[in-house]
């Protein structure tokens, strides 16, 4: 939708505000478990006001609302007659706000995502589609396409970063010239080493898709989690991606440190909690809204714990490494010291994927690769270990049916 202080969210929406907290409670699993919705929706103006609460990105620029022109303020182009006088005064509006929202986003060169409405015009829509097949909102490919495409790729894809004139300046760069080039850029390869400690195997956790890059799934250990690896370049970077930019941020809500069961009031606004899409997974987390590739939640909040088995035993440890080497977890199986995130489930393949969790600074953060449209479950891969030995059955295909044993009781395949 819009930014923030550079803190770009791309939600569908627009209007009014409007929070709805709805807590029920519904037996799950033996367990009675608060269930928690909340969506909100902002104005432009009641971001500005809220801008205390969203982060701010160093180096990102302050939106500057004048500088919406008068044509952002028009849909007609976009709506026949017929259609412009069935819509309420309040749809109206909110058409107008995403049209604003993804303008001014577009033009500070923020990722932003094109509503859908914008997509097709009533009159000369081929000509207006071919101005605007740069857009950001590209779907993600499965892994297999990238694989073959990754070495001649220039790496630029979704979002046009700083501005507009630097993507097109990229994009007559032969090969990956231009980025090797940049200052930041770690001098030589950074060096991932597997983990041979066999008082700690790697099984809680993560860190990154393998440096070779392109398989989601394919996690390996960070030797030092200073640097942050961008995926769309494959390589790592000692700050922001410099072809891509600053991950969009999402922070989790702000909440009193004496709220209980804080872990389902962090959520961040646009996500909620409830029944996940995966047979007998229990609870899970769901979009409300339309999220771009390359945005970013957490930390992973929980207890910081050395205890090995405790850790493998929840179901809910992320492991930290540090050096190359197991250091501690990050167990967020009490809720009263977890947030939202203990409640995202572990995807059964690279398709159903749709965040890679990753390591930076100590902390673990979910990150967004593809875009994850309204109503859909966000998912993690845990590892290979880990998952295994949750009983977390990796499918091949989507779309074929397997058994799969989950804490121990195997399902069969029509209970999937
Ligand atoms: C971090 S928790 C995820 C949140 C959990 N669903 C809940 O309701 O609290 C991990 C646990 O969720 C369940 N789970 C996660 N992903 C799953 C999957 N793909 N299939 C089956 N169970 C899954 C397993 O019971 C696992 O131990």
């Amino acid at each position: 939708m819009a930014s923030v202080n550079g803190g770009a969210y791309t939600w569908d929406w627009g209007l009014c505000v409007s929070q709805t907290h709805k807590n029920y409670t519904e037996e799950d699993e033996g367990e009675q478990v608060d269930r928690y919705l909340m969506s909100v929706f902002f104005t432009n103006t009641e971001l500005v006001n809220l801008g205390k609460k969203f982060p701010v990105v160093p180096g990102m620029p302050m939106l500057d609302f004048s500088a919406l022109d008068k044509q952002s303020d028009n849909i007609d182009e976009f709506f026949t007659t017929a259609q412009l006088s069935k819509m309420s005064q309040y749809e109206i509006l909110r058409f107008k706000n995403m049209r604003k929202n993804y303008e001014m986003m577009a033009s500070l060169g923020l990722p932003a995502i094109k509503p859908d409405f914008m997509k097709s015009r009533r009159g000369g829509a081929k000509k207006k589609r071919k101005e605007c097949s740069d857009d950001s909102d590209e779907e993600w490919t499965p892994a297999s396409e990238r694989r073959k495409s990754q070495r001649d790729r220039i790496p630029v894809t979704q979002f046009s970063f700083p501005l507009k004139q630097g993507v097109d300046a990229v994009k007559k760069t032969p090969k990956l010239k231009k980025i090797e080039k940049v200052p930041n850029i770690k001098p030589e390869k950074h060096e991932i080493k597997k983990n041979t400690d066999s008082k700690m195997p790697i099984h809680t956790y993560p860190l990154r898709p393998a440096s070779s890059a392109v398989s989601y799934m394919k996690i390996e250990v960070p030797d030092d989690d200073e640097f942050l690896y961008c995926e769309e370049c494959n390589k790592e970077y000692e700050g922001d991606c410099p072809v891509h930019g600053p991950l969009v941020i999402v922070e989790d809500t702000e909440i009193k440190p004496k709220d209980k069961e804080r872990s389902l009031y962090t959520l961040p606004p646009g996500l909620c909690v409830r029944k996940s899409s995966i047979q007998n997974a229990g609870l899970g987390i769901w979009s409300d809204y339309k999220i771009s590739p390359r945005t970013r939640f957490g930390p992973y909040k929980g207890e910081k714990t050395q205890d090995l088995d405790k850790a493998h035993s929840t179901g809910y440890a992320w492991q930290i490494y540090e050096n190359g080497k197991p250091s501690f977890f990050i167990d967020a199986f009490d809720k009263n010291q977890a947030n939202w995130m203990r409640y995202v489930n572990c995807a059964r393949n690279e398709d159903e994927q749709n965040m890679t969790a990753y390591q930076h600074r100590g902390q673990i953060y979910y990150r967004t690769h593809k875009v994850i449209n309204p109503d859909t479950e966000l998912l993690v891969w845990y590892g290979e270990d880990y998952s295994e030995e949750l009983g977390i059955r990796r499918w091949e295909d989507s779309t074929e049916l397997k058994p799969f044993t989950v804490n121990g009781t195997k399902y069969l395949d029509d209970e999937i």
